[in-house]
């Protein structure tokens, strides 16, 4: 059940467009919980990641408000950690380096910012990898240190777009299961783009399903909020993808997404 108290992050009645003219969503309103999973499916182009860069700041929305633990951060960047679809590690730098990176940017000197990430990577399976290239990591590798990166960039809540779409099918599994267990232990509040139906009824709690072609001049609205019945037996994402309700949570999604 969602949290009583005060959300980590929510959207009430976003309004967004790109030119001021043509809308894009209308009246999308949403929430995420501490420590909660959330994924959002919806067409191509029918404003997913339009509503990630409102949450995350980087627009300013036509109306509505973005809450971040309560507090008005609507168009305001850098209070949201947020992760685009391609890792963007810089080839030049050293993977601590590259994670310590927006410490950097914020100002921190650079030991300092290699101290405050180190015990970190444990957590997010990179030990022994500080030192090394990305170029030396795999893909699985080189995701985790975009996480952690990621992570570092902001606070309790992550904004990802298609996190696991440039990963192998095997390595994609792994990486589901291993980032649910890593957001509940640390708490991080998490909405992720997918186009996948299975990774998002696999991991998420909530699920939100977008309808509308914006393109066509329909915009996009929150058309179900689903919440997944992932049961009381704190199941992996690969041990739930095997159950009934799973399926059954993948159909209706399926079918609200007119398939
Ligand atoms: N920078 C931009 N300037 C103008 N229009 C944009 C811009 N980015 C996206 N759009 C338009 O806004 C609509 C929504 O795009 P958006 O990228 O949010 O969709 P999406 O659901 O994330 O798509 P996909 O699943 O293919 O990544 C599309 O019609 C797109 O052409």
């Amino acid at each position: 059940m969602p949290e009583s108290g005060v959300a980590a992050l929510e959207a009430r009645h976003l309004t967004l467009s790109w030119d001021g003219e043509h809308v894009v969503v209308s009246d999308a309103s949403l929430r995420l919980d501490p420590g909660e999973v959330v994924c959002m499916v919806g067409k191509s182009g029918c404003g997913k990641t339009t509503i990630l860069h409102a949450l995350s700041g980087l627009t300013m929305p036509r109306e509505g408000r973005v809450l971040l633990h309560g507090e008005d951060v609507t168009g305001r960047p850098g209070r949201v950690s947020y992760m685009l679809q391609k890792d963007l590690l810089l080839p030049s730098k050293t993977i601590v380096d590259n994670v310590s990176l927006p410490l950097v940017v914020r100002g921190m000197p650079k030991a300092e910012a290699r101290e405050k990430a180190a015990p970190l990577f444990e957590r997010f399976g990179l030990a022994g990898c500080e030192r090394l290239w990305p170029s030396q990591l795999s893909g699985g590798m080189r995701q985790r240190a975009a996480f952690l990166r990621t992570y570092l960039m902001g606070n309790d809540v992550m904004l990802l777009d298609e996190p696991f779409s440039a990963l192998d099918a095997l390595t994609r599994v792994d990486m589901r299961d291993w980032y649910c267990r890593m957001a509940k232990e640390l708490r991080i509040a998490t909405l992720a783009i997918t186009h996948d139906v299975d990774e998002a009824v696999s991991m998420a709690n909530r699920i939100y399903v977008l309808e509308g072609t914006p393109s066509a001049g329909d915009p996009s609205r929150i058309r179900a909020e689903l919440r997944v019945p992932r049961g009381e037996k704190d199941l992996s994402s690969a041990e739930f993808a095997l159950t009934e309700e799973f399926l059954a949570c993948k159909r209706q999604v399926l079918s609200l997404l007119g398939r």
